[in-house]
């Protein structure tokens, strides 16, 4: 079983450039069957859930090409069959296609998604505005089915703020002609990602970013082009890697303004965050003092860099609290980091870390995408060589994690 290898101890520096968004391209790829003419999707990130979508569509029908960071898209030979259960069972965004599926075909079968094991994970709110749009839903063995004569726009006010619900009811509604309203909408960088390529295929969106999202739809959206956000959760993570090793590392294609929950936690421990232009300068020191997490929607602290944060915070003095609002049960790594000689304990939904004690190599296994990212991140402080199993998690997730911290200096490698 191929693992990771760490050797830990060495301080991260250098530069490292973020590829596109994982979040995005998730969403990017199932909304270019909405046109009736190929999109391309530029700055397209290397990593397995993209592989899986774009191989979902050729089952579909789709021409799908890719040419380095480029994968372009023609939805014109797809049909709209049923998908129980497959390959997308194995990521969480496929639940996406039902979304473009009903709006392109009047219909969608998909069976329930996977994805990260981070407790529940419910879709009421996708399927309350599917339904509002006019569509009948029904779940029959494990599987979605969502169906509609004739869809109208509506206006839905989302319960809980969901990206995953606020991008799948803008896909539903892109092809809808009338206005359709998203209130208590997700604010995440993402969602504008996506309405901005809705918008480039003729879709008419407003409010993208803010908590009312105003669509208004056209029977018939054309293909586009389209170049990805950079992915503000690989940006973190490395912003992290170089706190945690105390290093000096310049991370470039970001977006700041995206990473300022980020840098504004790093900065109250203590950390030294330059902003340029489109690149972020994250200098490490060993004065760090302990802080407070609690992950919230955008442009709160994102509940996906809470896991390696929990890492960096093993190796700074004092009590620190972690709280995750988002989901229950993402914790899956803090066995591990106990395993490596760090003090915490989960209390609900907060890690309680006691920090200071130093962490060892161990063999260690990622449960899930971010727990990968944070045992990377404990490795790069270890001391000692430690093993990570669960590969198939990270490289869901992370481009060529193993060779941008390679050119960082740390001694990693694949066995
Ligand atoms: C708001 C938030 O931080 N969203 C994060 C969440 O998005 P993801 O799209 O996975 O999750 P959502 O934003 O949809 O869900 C946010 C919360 O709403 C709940 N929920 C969601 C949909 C629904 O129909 N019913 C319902 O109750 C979820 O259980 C969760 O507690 O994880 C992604 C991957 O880790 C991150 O990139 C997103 O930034
Ligand atoms: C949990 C994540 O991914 P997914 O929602 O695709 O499982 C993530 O990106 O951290």
């Amino acid at each position: 079983m191929e693992k990771i290898m760490i050797k830990g101890g060495r301080p991260l520096h250098g530069r490292v450039t973020v590829s596109g968004a994982k979040n995005s391209a998730v969403a990017l790829i199932p909304a270019a069957i909405l046109a009736d003419s190929p999109t391309a999707i530029e700055n397209l990130p290397q990593i397995k859930d993209v592989e899986i979508f774009a191989d979902i569509l050729r089952d579909m029908g789709a021409s799908v090409t890719r040419e380095g960071s480029e994968l372009q898209i023609d939805p014109r030979g797809i049909r709209g069959v049923p998908m129980p259960n497959g390959k997308i069972k194995k990521l969480r965004a496929s639940y996406y296609l039902m979304g473009a599926l009903l709006s392109r075909f009047g219909e969608a079968v998909v069976g329930l998604p996977g994805g990260c094991n981070l407790g529940p994970r419910p879709i009421d709110q996708h399927i309350k505005g599917f339904e509002a749009l006019g569509a009948r839903v029904a779940h029959k063995e494990g599987c979605v089915h969502v169906s509609a004569s004739r869809l109208k726009g509506a206006r839905i006010y989302l319960d809980v703020v969901s990206v995953g619900a606020t991008i799948n009811i803008m896909l539903a509604a892109s092809r809808v002609e009338g206005v359709t309203v998203i209130e208590n909408a997700a604010k995440e960088p993402e969602i504008i990602d996506v309405a901005t390529l809705l918008a480039s295929m003729g879709a008419r969106i407003n409010g993208a970013g803010t908590d009312v999202i105003r669509i208004r739809g056209s029977r018939s959206l054309k293909g586009c082009r389209h170049s990805i956000i950079p992915d503000r959760i690989e940006a973190g993570t490395y912003m992290i890697a170089a706190a945690a090793t105390r290093g000096d590392v310049i991370v470039e294609n970001v977006i700041p303004w995206h990473m300022e929950p980020v840098s504004a936690k790093l900065r109250e421990m203590g950390v030294e965050v330059q902003q340029g232009d489109e690149s972020l300068r994250v200098k490490g020191n060993g004065n760090y003092r302990p802080i407070d997490i609690k992950t919230l929607p955008y442009p709160g602290f994102p509940t996906d860099l809470q896991q390696p944060f929990t890492s960096l915070l093993t190796g700074v003095e004092g009590l620190s609290l972690v709280t995750d609002n988002i989901y229950s049960s993402r914790f899956k790594h803090v066995d591990e980091l106990c395993r490596m000689g760090a003090d915490i304990r989960v209390d609900g939904r907060t890690a309680v870390i006691r920090g200071g004690k130093s962490l060892h190599g161990t063999p260690v296994r990622a449960t899930d995408l971010r727990a990968g990212a944070a045992l990377v991140t404990a490795g790069l402080m270890a001391e000692g060589v430690t093993e990570i199993f669960g590969l198939e998690h990270i490289d869901r997730g992370y481009e060529a994690l193993d060779d941008k911290l390679r050119s960082l200096g740390a001694e990693v490698w694949r066995k």
